[in-house]
């Protein structure tokens, strides 16, 4: 007999999921979570608006595996955040979520098991709990808004979210930014094209309407009032890097013609270094003289570190992988982070009061 059937023939199965109130149900935002949510969130605002002269770091692991670690590592930035507070304002990255080139490990919360096993509802509450836990400790928080049905379950606790540099250029994308509480990172693109974000900021600026979820997982229109506090991420792209004050001089240019504040975040790791992380410090180094230069739209960096120094590749059975050490984008280790944002305070010290 044939099968006649014309819907779902690449469907496998389809699994309800626990629906977003159920799960803030179970782990619900403390007090101090939501207090170290907003202020963090306010401060990077405030940096955003000229108010707060500090710099923003977005710094951490490319992508959480492990949250012993992921722990570890947020108890040494709170550390750190307070000797480099007066000039650096330091943001942990917490991404759950991977966009890959091709096909590859997407992430906790797509696999948390990291056994192609999928258990999303797994992830979810894992990526929850570690959130929690972070910004109890008073960490401010930053992930990847990739998925555009996750923000429901975690957005609460995130302070600031990019969108990929393969992600910006999309509408679904740009609309879920439209609705985000925190500021936006946009990338430029892969190929290092600045265009799409800057067409991005505009959209991400202005009201959208798109089919969403709620609190109770149902879908539903979801209408935004549009996200004033979107910036550009310079991240390079074809094998070149952008960092330089050539391409922050252009970027000024193209935010100024499209009428935007001129907000400049750069990205060390990506292009940028060539995915080495050896070369992070020295785009750091690089963006902290343009500042003492006298530049003045660059508000914010990314450095992607973790404990232990490079990556590692995915094992068969996930308690043989190192620990602390990245299996995504190679990393700087501890001691290099601490050096690198300890020299740029330190260089900053008198300059920013002036800038
Ligand atoms: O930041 C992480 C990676 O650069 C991004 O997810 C792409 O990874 P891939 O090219 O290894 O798939
Ligand atoms: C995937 C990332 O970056 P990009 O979108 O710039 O490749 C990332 O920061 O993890």
């Amino acid at each position: 007999m044939s099968d006649n059937r014309v819907e779902n023939l690449n469907i496998e199965s389809n699994n309800v999921l626990i629906t977003p109130d159920q799960l803030k149900a179970k782990l619900a935002l403390s007090e101090s979570a939501a207090t170290s949510v907003m202020e963090s969130r306010q401060t990077i605002k405030n940096i955003l608006k000229g108010e707060d002269k500090r710099l923003f770091i977005v710094v951490g692991p490319c992508s959480i595996h492990d949250t012993k670690a992921a722990i570890e590592y947020g108890q040494k930035l709170k550390q750190l955040a307070e000797q480099v507070q007066d000039t650096l304002y330091l943001v942990m990255r917490v991404y759950f979520e991977k966009p890959r080139t091709t096909v590859g490990w997407k992430g906790l919360i797509n696999d948390p098991r990291m056994d192609d096993s999928f258990q999303i509802e797994e992830g979810l509450h894992i990526g929850r709990e570690l959130l929690l836990q972070l910004a109890e400790a008073g960490l401010p928080l930053a992930t990847e808004a990739l998925d555009p049905i996750s923000p429901q379950y975690i957005q609460d606790l995130i302070a600031w979210s990019a969108i990929g540099a393969r992600t910006t250029e999309s509408q679904t994308h740009r609309e879920m930014s439209s609705g985000l509480s925190g500021a936006v990172g946009l990338k430029n693109g892969t190929d290092g094209g600045l265009t799409v974000a800057i067409n991005a900021l505009e959209s991400v600026a202005h009201p959208h309407s798109f089919l969403g979820i709620n609190e109770q997982g149902q879908v539903s229109i979801v209408r935004t009032r549009g996200n004033k506090y979107g910036h550009v991420v310079l991240r390079g792209g074809n094998g070149e890097p952008n960092y330089d004050s050539v391409h922050v001089a252009l970027c000024e240019q193209a935010l100024e013609k499209a009428g935007l504040k001129q907000n400049i975040m750069i990205d060390c790791s990506h292009a940028n270094s060539n995915k080495d992380p050896a070369l992070q410090p020295l785009v750091v180094e690089n963006a902290t003289n343009q500042i003492i230069e006298g530049n003045k739209s660059i508000v914010g960096l990314m450095v992607e570190s973790n404990l232990g120094w490079g990556n590692q590749k995915m094992t068969a059975n996930p308690a043989d992988l190192q620990y602390g050490v990245s299996i995504t984008d190679a990393c700087i280790d501890w001691e290099t982070t601490e050096k690198t944002l300890l020299d740029m305070h330190n260089k900053l010290k008198d300059v920013l009061p002036n800038r």
